[in-house]
């Protein structure tokens, strides 16, 4: 589905990703671990368009998208929840997700549907569609800022670090979402500090170390490394 090829990003003379390839397959779930500074992020921001690769390929189902812009990438059917949630506070969580579905903004009918689909699925977000964004605990704007993402109906989610600052018990909650998702066929990049967490629910998992791919297998295959030492630097990782 997804082919990532040979791509670097460089910030002037910081090489933050050294020309790494993966793909992901149609409906997996492939986590993106690494230590802070690895190139995760940034490898994330150049398949979404909003941080230019200095080189290399993208290709979205035989579509080649290197070099596009987020706008031509969201088309395509890749939907990004940034490390930054990035709602919008004083605008409703219907406002909001309404913004989502900025794609397919003449189809009122279908976005309708698709509301309806995701009060659903967050139940929270339906209680509080009127309420103030920013008025939402930490929880429900990740629930938000995820389902904003998928009003724009994705192929493709790619979600960084969706447990960042989330008591434990919200983060298990935010987990199974995403292993629901996939459950339902959506193909989904994950980078995650919650490593544990994370291989539970992925198929397969890259670890980078400065902006290099060091270690690539199945979830349990990774899981059996002894990533904390070599890969993680000081994070925690009760593998
Ligand atoms: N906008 C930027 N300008 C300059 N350097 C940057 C910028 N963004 C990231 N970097 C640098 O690029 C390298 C990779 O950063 P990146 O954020 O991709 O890593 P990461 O693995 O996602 O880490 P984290 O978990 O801390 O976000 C780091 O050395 C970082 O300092």
């Amino acid at each position: 589905m997804l082919e990532v090829q040979g791509l670097q990003v460089s910030y002037g003379a910081v090489k933050a990703v050294r020309g790494i390839h993966f793909h992901l397959k149609a409906g997996e779930l492939l986590c993106l671990l690494g230590a802070n500074g690895a190139g995760k992020s940034s490898t994330l921001k150049a398949i979404a368009g909003v941080q230019k690769a200095s080189n290399g390929s993208l290709w979205l189902d035989g579509q080649d998208l290197s070099g596009a812009r987020p706008e031509q990438i969201a088309r395509a059917g890749i939907a990004v929840v940034p490390e930054t949630r990035d709602v919008f506070p004083d605008m409703s969580v219907l406002e909001n997700l309404q913004l989502g579905a900025w794609l397919h903004r003449r189809d009122t009918a279908g976005n309708k549907v698709r509301l309806e689909e995701l009060y659903a699925r967050f139940p929270p977000l339906a209680q509080r569609r009127h309420q103030a964004a920013g008025t939402l605990s930490g929880g429900e704007q990740q629930m938000l800022s995820i389902a904003r993402a998928l009003m724009s109906r994705p192929r493709l989610l790619l979600l960084d670090e969706p447990s960042l600052g989330l008591a434990p018990a919200i983060s298990q909650q935010i987990f199974a979402l995403i292993a629901q998702l996939k459950s339902q066929g959506l193909g989904i990049l994950l980078i995650e500090q919650n490593v544990q967490q994370a291989l539970q629910i992925a198929d397969r998992a890259l670890v980078m170390r400065l902006g290099q791919i060091v270690l690539q297998g199945t979830a349990a295959e990774v899981a059996q490394q002894n990533l904390s030492a070599q890969y993680l630097g000081e994070q925690p990782c009760n593998l």
